[in-house]
């Protein structure tokens, strides 16, 4: 035969919920009702008579609302039933003697300013959790400013010197390579100066990428721009200058753009797939390129004695500068293979999570 027992009923308050946890093990068909600031219970499960069908019913000390919700875990039902009106309740039923089934629930149990201070903490949390959401905001959007003024000033600055350089050559040929220095000097050290800040960047966190890589392009190109085309006239008019600057640009008016739009989390697979792809008989020309002007600008070191330390009369000669520059095409060649690596890195990286992306 079916006989209906009343569980044991744990409760707990605070200033806008009542908690209720019945004790029943694997409770099935539950079914819980508000009407009228009276709760009715009902459902099948192991109590601490076993196996029965248990209920119960509270009427509340002052209205709640109709809406109830409950969450039965292995062990427990537990039941959240929302007050009228914010409030303390001195007890939980209109009657002044509490049934014998219900029992405070000392887990959750708070008195009125515990509650208080816990409804602070909650305010303070979710205050401190706004406050740092802004202030990521806020460095977010500042750093994307940042990168997207820098990009695009790269980008304009080596659009520049691609476009010139190409123009000039349509229209004077060969002339053009001889006086390439003159032309577009002044704003290749404008932006290989400003590319400084790319190893800055690296350095700070401020876009995910390696320091040695960026270093070993920043400091490669400037070593080329300044010391060798920058303090040796003889060398432009050279038509090296050219290849240089020609296949140094040729890979920026890609990058830049490529990174501008990555601002503003788009992209354009061609543009994406040009900056991954092009550097790669790029670099190594690039290299070439660089390491011819190191061996031309060698014997003008030599006679010029630019840059050479004298040694002591005793021994009676000097350091020549172009020991320094033999060292260099050795570390140029390495520098090739790091930075070929890296890309090559990068690439396969950007590749494959686009192609697991589009899966
Ligand atoms: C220790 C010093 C020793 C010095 C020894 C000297 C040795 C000399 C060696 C000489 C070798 C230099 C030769 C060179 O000058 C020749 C040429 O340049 S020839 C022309 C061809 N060149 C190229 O193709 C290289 C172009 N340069 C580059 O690609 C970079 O400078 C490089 C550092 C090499 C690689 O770039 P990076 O590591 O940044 O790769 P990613 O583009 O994939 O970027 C990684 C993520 O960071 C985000 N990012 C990077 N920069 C920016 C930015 N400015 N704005 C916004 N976002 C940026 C990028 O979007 C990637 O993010 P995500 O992963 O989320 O997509």
């Amino acid at each position: 035969f079916d006989m209906t027992l009343t569980p044991l009923v744990y409760w707990a308050q605070r200033h806008e919920e009542i908690y209720l946890r019945v004790e029943l093990t694997d409770a099935q068909n539950i079914d819980v009702l508000v009407h009228e600031n009276v709760l009715k219970f009902q459902a099948l499960g192991r109590g601490a008579k076993g196996q029965h069908n248990y209920e119960f019913s509270l009427e509340f000390l002052l209205p709640v609302k109709t809406e109830v919700s409950h969450k039965s875990t292995q062990r427990q039902v537990n039941i959240t039933v929302r007050k009228q009106q914010r409030g303390w309740w001195e007890r939980l039923t209109v009657l002044e003697r509490k049934p014998v089934f219900l029992v405070p629930d000392f887990d959750r149990w708070l008195d009125e300013s515990d509650a208080e201070m816990e409804i602070q903490e909650k305010e303070d949390k979710k205050n401190r959790l706004k406050t740092v959401r802004h202030t990521e905001e806020g460095f977010f959007s500042l750093k994307t400013s940042f990168l997207l003024v820098y990009n695009l000033v790269q980008f304009l600055g080596f659009s520049w010197i691609f476009v010139n350089m190409t123009v000039r050559l349509f229209i004077f040929g060969q002339d053009s390579l001889y006086d390439t220095f003159h032309t577009i000097s002044d704003v290749m050290f404008f932006c290989q100066t400003l590319a400084s800040v790319e190893v800055l960047n690296a350095a700070f966190g401020v876009v995910r990428t390696g320091v040695i890589p960026t270093l070993i392009q920043v400091v490669g190109r400037n070593f080329v721009l300044f010391i060798i085309f920058g303090s040796l006239e003889e060398m432009h008019h050279r038509p090296v200058v050219f290849f240089v600057f020609y296949l140094w640009s040729a890979i920026e008016i890609f990058r830049y753009p490529f990174y501008i739009l990555g601002c503003f989390n788009t992209e354009w697979k061609t543009l994406t797939w040009l900056r991954y792809s092009v550097w790669i008989p790029l670099y190594p020309l690039g290299v070439l390129a660089e390491a011819v002007a190191v061996v031309q600008s060698i014997p003008i070191f030599d006679q010029t004695k630019l840059y050479s330390i004298p040694l002591p009369k005793a021994i009676g000669t000097s350091i020549n500068f172009s020991y320094v520059l033999h060292v260099y095409l050795v570390l140029m060649f390495l520098g090739l293979f790091i930075n070929f690596r890296h890309l090559y890195k990068q690439r396969k990286r950007r590749f494959r999570t686009k192609k697991r992306k589009a899966q």
